[in-house]
């Protein structure tokens, strides 16, 4: 018999504080149940994390239940949890039978993130009762004042449960009185209370480390009680522990007790834990030898069990001088070491070891299941200054601490300023293709292939997404082709009408708000191009709008409702992108598939530094709070589009309050003499893509350069998924709401005015003309305002209210070159009035000083539209007029440059071109 069964005979029952797939495999559990007479196990984060957290003893099993389906980093670790606890059960199942349920348990803990909240543990021990499915599985549930009901009520379901996290005789006393209302609750409704089991797991050694070092502190200060105040160490917690024995003693001896224990209930029996000895100045049998006593638990680490067995001591010390435990805990009160306190800073202290042992643990199952998905996940790569690596490295151990990504997923509007942020979040449920009903999508696109040409009328969020993937991964075959309009330009709308026969084509109104006026023109426009038939009409709008409405009274083919708790920017794995995806015959199913894929790499159980999306949130919010605002994205030509879709989400999202992050797009990439410290560079390809010529340059001259790799196209969708968690939380860091657009109102309001004006006189309130050169008219200021416009500007940008084509795209191009490399400055560029419900946010609600050109021409062809006397043309100047009067407002920068003839902007370029 070893010294370790001998303890069963003092009445007290041996269970190994440990769990170890490796361990339980090789038949180590067995064997102390064999030779030491083992009577249970006991597990805990920590303990899980040091099995799972290292080496590769899981790896196969991780393998095994990740190829049925991916699954969340929690579920993940679940599964092992539950196999080796089930296996742990399976090797004590004939010592529970033998002792008829009074033995033989192993524990598994609920998660330590719930250990606050009463009703989240008590659903989650009864999710791992029924997933453990064994009748010798305990529960852990924290003694906390929230976990006590739901210790009560688990016990009440009939479950076992064993209370950790037990400092203070106060607090096991409540959980006492716990179980057995919980039995109560049993009896009182006629069901069995025989066979229900729990311990109460009291800490020991955790309390002297406490203790002592306070006891430390003060004799090394010179305390006048130093003698009395080192006698007191290494006693105080196994004092504790008597006392608390000594009430469950009492309890045991009580009628209310002695009712129940004559319907055979079983009591709950003290178990010491954390008996492991801390301080190595003790001997390491300390606890073990201290606290034996009959009907109790000892849990014991290996290391202890060892040590136990090799030189322990047997005897019954738990009822043995009581009253000098007594006058221990009165010594410690008389001398001011606060036991009441430090009990409860345990409990604190506890909860956050095992939340961060969740941490570590949850961090390595992340990335081992990141390991296995391999290339079906897009890989990030992010190469920062050693300055800028340490401002995200510190965010991201603070937003661990801070469990940002629980606090994202959960709602919770004080990750950012305690607003409504939380209602702006059904993006998250969207990202899981929780959003659309694939089934309505399939029959939409079986209709559509009836089709040559699909044209999505749309503005902003409305538009972008749509357009990213009709570009990026383009029609299915007999699919319809996607045009996208979001436009007031004549002349774009006319290409369309070229391209298109009106009477046969889908038309896609698309508008959340359903009151945008320029989806509100173009379907007029359509409408009546159509033959105001509206059974190729389908509608995508937020449930009530006026859209709908419309839709309604002309008898669309299909009204798709979108998710009011979804803004715009953040709404294309919603309907908003995937019903133009479905109708040109993209397999939508794939794309979602893709984002579920980053939502659960993103997802509230994966802690910030395992968390793409918050990693991302961490980098950008930090280079933007250095000074490095102007994200630079750089693509490979067949992602090319992505561009327009990030900029939206970027600079509507964080450009507010005079901060923000402005995307720069489509500018070509110099040399590191071209730029200033005010970068942050992000490359997207497809594997095989070579880097782009010039971006080791900027990286190696001290630029922060992110690389994105997709493995294919439809990867394109974790990257939506990806950025928008990044863009809230680079949100966060920089102290915004990323969910609102405070300033994109104001530019409206203006153009409405103007509009309305015209409806009324047929006249255009214009500026002042300042002076004219060649074609060219400029409007408050003249050509050598222009030359200058740029000088010393925060950035510098082209808006242009003329036809988006390749040829006006080149001659931007051209001028953003020259500029930049004049200036050092970065520079934007918009299509008005596209940009207006994408950057336009940041343009005027982010960083102060920007300077730009507006650019507004006479159409050569206008368009007239249904019902009003404004003509596109005019509307459309009417909008570049509205916004840069907000815009200079708004303190920036601002000429206006009108072209006399639809050709006159290589006039412009060479004047920018030569400043
Ligand atoms: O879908 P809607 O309501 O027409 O809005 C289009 C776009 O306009 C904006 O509200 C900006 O004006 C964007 O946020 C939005 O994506
Ligand atoms: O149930 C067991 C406890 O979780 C364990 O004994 C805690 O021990 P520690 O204080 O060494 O972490």
């Amino acid at each position: 018999m070893s010294k370790l069964a001998d303890l069963a005979a003092a009445g007290q029952a041996v269970w190994l504080d440990n769990v170890d797939r490796n361990f339980l495999k090789a038949g180590g559990l067995r064997k102390l149940i064999a030779e030491d007479g083992l009577t249970g196990v006991t597990s805990n984060p920590a303990i899980f994390e040091k099995a799972i957290g290292s080496g590769d003893a899981y790896d196969a099993g991780l393998g095994e239940f990740l190829t049925k389906a991916d699954a969340s980093v929690a579920d993940t670790f679940e599964s092992l949890a539950i196999a080796d606890i089930r296996a742990a059960c399976d090797d004590l199942r004939p010592v529970y039978d033998r002792l008829e349920g009074k033995d033989g348990y192993v524990s598994l803990e609920v998660s330590p993130y719930l250990a606050l909240e009463t009703e989240a543990s008590l659903f989650e021990a009864k999710k791992l009762w029924a997933a453990v499915d064994r009748p010798n599985l305990m529960i852990k549930i924290p003694g906390t004042a929230p976990g006590t009901p739901a210790i009560r009520d688990a016990i009440a379901a009939g479950i076992n449960v064993n209370v950790t996290l037990l400092f203070s005789l106060h607090a096991y006393k409540a959980v006492a009185h716990a179980y057995l209302e919980g039995l109560e609750a049993r009896a009182a409704r006629g069901e069995a209370v025989t066979g229900i089991a729990s311990v109460a797991s009291f800490f020991v050694s955790r309390i002297d480390s406490v203790i002592d070092k306070k006891i430390d502190e003060r004799i090394a200060a010179g305390d006048k009680d130093a003698s009395d105040l080192k006698a007191l160490r290494g006693q105080v917690a196994i004092a504790n522990a008597k006392l608390a024995y000594a009430w469950y003693q009492d309890l045991i001896a009580s009628d209310r007790w002695q009712n129940l224990a004559a319907k055979g209930v079983m009591p709950q029996r003290l178990l010491w834990a954390s008996t492991g000895v801390k301080d190595k100045a003790y001997p390491d049998t300390l606890y073990a030898d201290a606290l034996i006593g009959p009907d109790t638990v000892d849990t014991i680490p290996p290391a202890t069990m060892d040590a136990f067995r090799d030189h322990g001591t047997v005897g019954q010390t738990l009822t043995a001088e009581v009253d000098a435990a007594r006058q221990v805990i009165a010594d410690a009160e008389r001398l001011g070491l606060d036991l009441a306190g430090v009990t409860a800073q345990l409990v604190v202290d506890g909860v956050k070891s095992f939340a961060d042992a969740a941490d570590t643990l949850y961090g390595a199952v992340a990335a081992k299941r990141a390991a296995f998905l391999g290339n079906k996940l897009a890989t990030l790569e992010a190469h920062l200054p050693a300055d800028l690596q340490t401002a995200v490295d510190a965010r991201l151990k603070q937003s661990t601490a801070d469990a940002w990504s629980r606090r994202l997923w959960a709602g919770d509007a004080t990750l950012w300023t305690g607003k409504d942020e939380g209602k702006w979040l059904g993006w998250l449920a969207a990202a899981r293709g929780e959003q659309v009903d694939l089934a309505a999508l399939e029959t939409l696109a079986d209709e559509a292939r009836k089709y040559p040409d699909v044209v999505l009328l749309g503005m902003g969020g409305s538009s972008l997404g749509p357009e990213v993937i009709g570009l990026i991964l383009g029609s299915g075959r007999g699919a319809p082709r996607l045009h996208v309009l979001d436009t007031t330009d004549p002349g774009q709308i006319a290409t369309v009408e070229g391209e298109i026969d009106a009477k046969n084509t889908l038309f896609i109104v698309s508008s959340k708000s359903g009151s945008t006026l320029e989806p509100e023109l173009l379907r007029a426009y359509w409408f009546d191009k159509a033959g105001q038939d509206g059974t190729h009409f389908v509608a995508v709008t937020d449930p009530g709008s006026n859209l709908e409405k419309t839709a309604k009274s002309d008898s669309y083919a299909h009204i798709f409702h979108g998710d009011p708790s979804i803004g715009g920017r953040y709404s294309v794995m919603s309907v908003f992108g995937m019903v133009p995806a479905a109708a040109s015959g993209v397999d939508v199913a794939a794309l979602i598939a893709n984002a579920r894929t980053m939502a659960t790499s993103c997802g509230p159980d994966a802690p910030p530094a395992a968390n793409p999306g918050i990693q991302l949130g961490a980098i950008l919010g930090e280079a933007h709070n250095a000074g490095r605002n102007k994200l630079t994205i750089v693509t490979s030509d067949a992602l090319k589009p992505f561009g327009s879709w990030l900029e939206q989400l970027t600079a509507e999202s964080t450009g507010k309050l005079g901060k923000g992050i402005v995307p720069i797009d489509l500018e070509p990439l110099g040399d590191p003499a071209d730029y200033s410290a005010d970068r942050i560079f992000v490359q997207f390809g497809v594997a095989g893509d070579a880097d782009h010529a010039k971006l080791a340059a900027l990286q190696a001259a001290g630029h922060p350069v992110i690389r994105v790799t997709l493995t294919d196209l439809p990867q394109i969708a974790q990257e939506f998924v990806r950025w928008e968690v990044a863009i809230a939380i680079a949100g966060a860091v920089i102290g915004i709401d990323p969910f609102d657009q405070p300033d994109v109102e104001a530019a409206k309001i203006e153009t409405r005015e103007l509009v309305d004006a015209y409806e009324k006189s047929g006249q255009l309130d214009l500026p002042a003309v300042g002076g004219e050169q060649g074609d060219l008219v400029v409007y408050d200021g003249d050509a050598a305002a222009l030359g200058k416009l740029f000088d010393g500007a925060e950035y510098a940008g082209v808006l242009a209210y003329i036809e988006r084509d390749a040829a006006h795209e080149a001659a931007i191009e051209k001028m953003r070159v020259a500029v930049r490399n004049r200036t050092k400055r970065a520079t934007v560029a918009g299509f008005g009035p596209r940009f207006l419900h994408s950057t336009g946010q940041a343009y005027k609600g982010g960083p102060k000083g920007a300077a730009f050109l507006v650019i507004t021409r006479e159409p050569s062809h206008d368009l007239t539209i249904p019902d009003r006397r404004a003509s596109f043309g005019t509307v459309e100047r009417a909008q570049a007029l509205g916004d840069a009067k907000v815009l200079t407002d708004r303190g920036q920068r601002v000429l206006i440059v009108h072209l006399k003839r639809e050709d006159a902007l290589s006039q412009l370029v060479d004047l920018v071109t030569a400043a």
